[in-house]
């Protein structure tokens, strides 16, 4: 007897399963208050293993996971490499596999792309829910690719900002990202510009030294810190770090795989899962930051959300 063959799900089939990140919001909270529940909360997932291949700026991570709760079990295979300017492939690229977890049988391969972007950004707006300031009216985005456009487009969706900026090391990037999106979008020439008197920031760039500096911040913003996932890396500076609250989503990857937690050596006060949880305060008077490295647990919930409604043939 052999198993059924796996489905094939392409990113068409993806995004039409999953058109919009906030439909992956209640999973997501449930998601990660299990894995801030340690073995009661029944997620089984090691810090990703990350392969360097370093003659060409590139890195392979594997990104198992098994979450009781869902009956589900997945791995992310994603790669990371960075940028050529004249590139025509995607910096990141994914896929996931999801296995039927009462015999191991493989039931779908499915676009990982599409997964990554809209999981990560969903996460980072159930942080800010939590952790912005009361009245945030100003929104600000460092970076202008793939991320910067999801987080967009759940923020715009989430919340209610009167302005939304963005600053981009290549401005052109930054003006095509303005003249893309549905609603208006400033255009900064520096990153300062563009974070000066902001009351939510996103750092979404490839950059592996800081972009974002503490002296710039406004007192009581938050900061959701998406890029510089290697322990070399930094998006935040040292002041951002130390003058803020902490929020990670895995303690345990954060003190292996963030260059901006592990260098500055700032201290982590609670995983979004046990403030989702409430055994931990959102302190949204403080200025917070949220460290985010993506977390493989995610890619679960997002995976058996496409395949549950694929399989149901909507
Ligand atoms: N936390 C998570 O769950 C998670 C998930 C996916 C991606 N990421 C990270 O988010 C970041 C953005 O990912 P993406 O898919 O949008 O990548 P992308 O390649 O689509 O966009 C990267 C952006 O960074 C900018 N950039 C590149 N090098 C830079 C530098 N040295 N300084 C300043 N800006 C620079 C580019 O101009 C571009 O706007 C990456 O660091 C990625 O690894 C995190
Ligand atoms: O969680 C993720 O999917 C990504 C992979 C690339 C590095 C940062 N984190």
């Amino acid at each position: 007897m052999s198993a059924a063959p796996a489905a094939f799900l392409a990113s068409e089939a993806v995004e039409r399963h999953f058109p919009r990140a906030s439909l992956l919001i209640p999973s997501l909270e449930a998601a990660l208050a299990n894995f801030s529940s340690g073995a009661e909360g029944g997620v089984v997932q090691p810090v990703r293993t990350v392969v360097p291949v370093q003659k060409y700026n590139g890195f392979l991570g594997v990104m198992p996971a098994y979450s009781a709760m869902d009956d589900a079990l997945t791995t992310k295979l994603v790669t990371f490499y960075e940028h050529k300017k004249d590139s025509s492939v995607p910096s990141h690229q994914a896929i996931v596999l999801l296995f039927d977890p009462r015999n191991g049988s493989l039931k779908a391969i499915m676009d990982g792309s599409i997964i990554t972007a809209k999981r990560t950004a969903a996460v980072s707006a159930i942080a800010t829910k939590f952790l912005m300031p009361a009245d945030a009216e100003v929104l600000c985005i460092l970076g202008a690719g793939v991320q910067a456009y999801s987080h967009y487009e759940v923020f715009i969706e989430q919340f209610s900002f009167k302005e939304v900026r963005i600053w981009n090391r290549t401005k052109e990037n930054a003006v095509k990202f303005a003249r893309s999106v549905m609603g208006p979008v400033q255009v900064c020439s520096s990153a300062q510009e563009a974070v000066i008197g902001a009351d939510v920031i996103v750092t979404v760039t490839m950059a592996t030294m800081p972009i974002l500096f503490g002296e710039w911040l406004k007192p009581g913003a938050h900061i959701n810190a998406i890029g510089a996932s290697r322990p070399d890396w930094r998006e935040l500076d040292d002041e951002v770090m130390k003058n803020s609250v902490l929020y990670v989503d895995s303690r345990e990857a954060a003190l292996n795989e963030s260059g901006d937690v592990i260098l500055s050596r700032a201290e982590i006060f609670a995983e979004l899962g046990e403030v989702v949880k409430g055994t931990k305060p959102a302190l949204p008077e403080k200025t917070t930051v949220f460290k985010s490295l993506g977390m493989a647990i995610e890619d679960t919930v997002a995976a058996k959300l496409v395949y549950d409604s694929w399989s149901a043939g909507n």
